[in-house]
């Protein structure tokens, strides 16, 4: 990443997360930088999964998930007095889960299924372009064009992460959290994936959560580490995978544990 200074778009101070009495995350302080891709890695059971699911409000829907600490989206919390909507929320905090779960629809409802629910246009001839622009920026139009009306199902398991992405973009979201999105797909899907990454990253602003170094390296450019539910170390990604401040970063990237 360059030296140059940018806006922060969601910003994290003194998160902590419990399940029941098991403390996940125990007070995370994190900036995440606007039009920026932000990795988060660390070992399994860090709590990567947790802090990206606070970003929108997820882990509400688990129960005995108790959140509490500051996150602001453009400076609006979204949590406490004044709250952002979380429907609203979830709308310009966008996800991607690690396994491809696009609906039992066609390739077009898939992608028009938010806008529609959200009201977000009048009329057919706008859905279709929404449809059209949201596949194409999540580079699947060329090879879906001419067949919207199958099943998503019938997709390729690359194809259908890349639909997810285009569902995701559809409804204009400014933050995209993406939750493992490679671990289920082959290398040439990856490459793809990870190609649309760096693409999406001049309009949006990215959190990916990656068990992968070198996928973080590929396609980050800011790097958080997570042991044991603390952030240990954030910095340019550069920096963190070859000059880590910290022993456990270091240890991490090494393999000297993880
Ligand atoms: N729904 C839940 N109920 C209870 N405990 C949970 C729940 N989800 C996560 N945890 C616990 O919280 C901690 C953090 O989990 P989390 O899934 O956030 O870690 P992670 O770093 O994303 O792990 P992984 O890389 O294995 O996906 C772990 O100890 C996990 O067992």
């Amino acid at each position: 990443m360059s030296d140059q200074i940018v806006e922060t778009k969601m910003n994290a101070a003194s998160v902590r997360v419990h399940y029941g009495a098991k403390e996940a995350l125990k007070g995370i302080d994190l900036d995440i930088p606007a039009n920026r891709v932000t990795a988060l890695i660390g070992p399994s059971g860090c709590g990567k999964s947790t802090f990206l699911r606070c970003l929108n409000r997820m882990n509400d829907t688990i129960v005995g998930a108790k959140v509490s600490g500051t996150i602001t989206l453009d400076d609006e919390p979204l949590y406490g007095d004044g709250a952002i909507d979380p429907v609203l929320l979830r709308m310009r905090v966008g996800m991607v889960f690690q396994k491809p779960n696009p609906f039992p629809k066609t390739i077009y409802d898939n992608v028009a299924f938010g806008p529609r629910i959200h009201g977000l246009v009048p009329d057919k001839d706008s859905l279709d372009a929404m449809v059209a622009d949201a596949l194409t920026k999540a580079g699947l139009w060329v090879e879906v064009k001419d067949r919207l009306g199958d099943m998503a199902t019938g997709l390729s398991g690359g194809q259908q992460q890349r639909l997810c992405i285009a569902r995701a973009i559809a409804v204009r979201p400014e933050v995209i959290l993406m939750d493992e999105p490679c671990s289920a797909l082959d290398p040439i899907a990856t490459a793809k994936v990870e190609e649309l990454i760096d693409e999406l990253a001049e309009s949006y602003t990215i959190v990916i959560v990656t068990h992968s170094m070198q996928q973080a390296a590929r396609v980050s450019h800011l790097t958080a580490f997570f042991h044991l539910g603390s952030l240990i170390e954030v910095g340019p990604t550069e920096r963190i995978f070859t000059a880590p401040e910290q022993q456990l970063t270091q240890g991490y990237i090494t393999g000297r544990f993880g």
